[in-house]
């Protein structure tokens, strides 16, 4: 179940230092340009498809279901996000928070609804999240956006059957950052009961050496206070619900840098005690990852491998890990952290 021991030391490897930092600059530019890396189509060709795929599921969610669109959850110009609702109504919604991708610096909630439909047509309420990218918002601005939305919608929503982070990229670090929050201090407790964490970066330190982001994190200090990795390893963190469930997910073209993102916050979550699995999913790239939560018919054609994972009952939004392993193929299961049963 193991296998990754001896892996996860960020700063440790057979040469001492992280990988990253034995790179050349051009090397970790390639690294952290998810574009360069995709197999089907070209780099800008890919982030165009991309947008063009977010923006009609985005137009599509909004013309066929109930939502509440513009919603404000602060009082900042771009403290808005969109929440669409089941067609069944009822009581107490699960509900799944999204956090679209973009650097930081690009990506809109206007162009994210990827997963509304299939995930709306399982009674899951989807809630698509606005930050202030930059330049307008730094890293810490967006880190206590994310969260006072988290904390509106359970004020808004108190009988909620629970609440499930999903972010994508620079949005899985969004969500990620959430296992560090401190609740108390916003006066409620939001029903935190699972986080997807999509191709994410959660070791800020090697971005900070890359030309597009370096205006972002000018210290080491930003850098490590936006890590959730650094974070975790240096004072583990609980949640507050213990069934709390964590997947962190790697495209099988995502660069070799992503991967070891992802494998190593995984192995410090399964330390720290947290429910936790990894999933490299088959034959998808930075983008078709996402892409592929707009398809409906994986949902109905993976359930019992859904139990088979998660272990939870048909209804929950764990429906989305199907999603994921869309184009699994039985060969990528049980390979680097993949927790079999659990
Ligand atoms: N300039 C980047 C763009 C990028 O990384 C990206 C684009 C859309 C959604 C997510 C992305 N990555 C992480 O947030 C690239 O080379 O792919």
């Amino acid at each position: 179940m193991d296998g990754m021991d001896g892996m996860d030391d960020l700063d440790g490897g057979p040469e001492g230092g992280a990988p990253w930092k034995r790179m050349s600059k051009e090397e970790l530019e390639n690294q952290y340009s998810p574009s360069r890396w995709v197999v089907r189509l070209g780099a800008e060709e890919a982030l165009r498809t991309y947008s063009q795929i977010g923006n009609e599921a985005t137009k599509r969610a909004q013309a066929t279901g109930r939502n509440l669109l513009d919603v404000p959850y602060g009082d900042g110009e771009g403290e808005k996000l969109d929440i669409y609702f089941p067609e069944a109504v009822s009581e107490g919604l699960p509900f799944l928070v999204f956090f679209h991708g973009g650097y930081w610096q690009s990506g809109s909630k206007d162009s994210s609804a990827f997963m509304v439909g299939p995930l709306t047509a399982q009674g899951v309420a989807v809630v698509i999240v606005a930050y202030d990218v930059a330049p307008k918002g730094t890293l810490d601005q967006m880190v206590a956006q994310v969260t006072q939305s988290i904390v509106f919608v359970q004020k808004q929503y108190p009988g909620n059957q629970g609440i499930y982070l999903c972010g994508h990229s620079a949005g899985a670090h969004l969500a990620a950052m959430m296992l560090l929050a401190n609740w108390t201090k916003h006066g409620v407790t939001p029903n935190l009961k699972g986080f997807f964490l999509v191709s994410g970066i959660y070791d800020l330190e090697p971005v900070m050496h890359t030309s597009e982001n370096a205006s972002l994190l000018t210290t080491l200090e930003d850098a490590q206070r936006n890590s959730p990795q650094w974070h975790l390893k240096t004072a583990p963190t609980q949640p507050v619900d213990p069934a709390c469930r964590i997947l962190v997910t790697v495209g099988q073209h995502d660069s070799p840098e992503f991967h070891r993102q992802s494998r190593e916050l995984y192995q410090t979550l399964r330390r720290g005690g947290w429910k936790v699995s990894f999933e490299e999913l088959h034959d998808v790239d930075h983008f078709e990852i996402l892409w592929n939560l707009t398809q409906k018919d994986y949902v109905l054609t993976q359930v019992p491998l859904q139990e088979t994972i998660t272990g939870t009952s048909a209804h929950s939004p764990l429906l989305f890990v199907p999603l994921f392993i869309s184009s699994w193929d039985g060969s990528t299961r049980g390979g680097v952290g993949s927790v079999p049963g659990e």
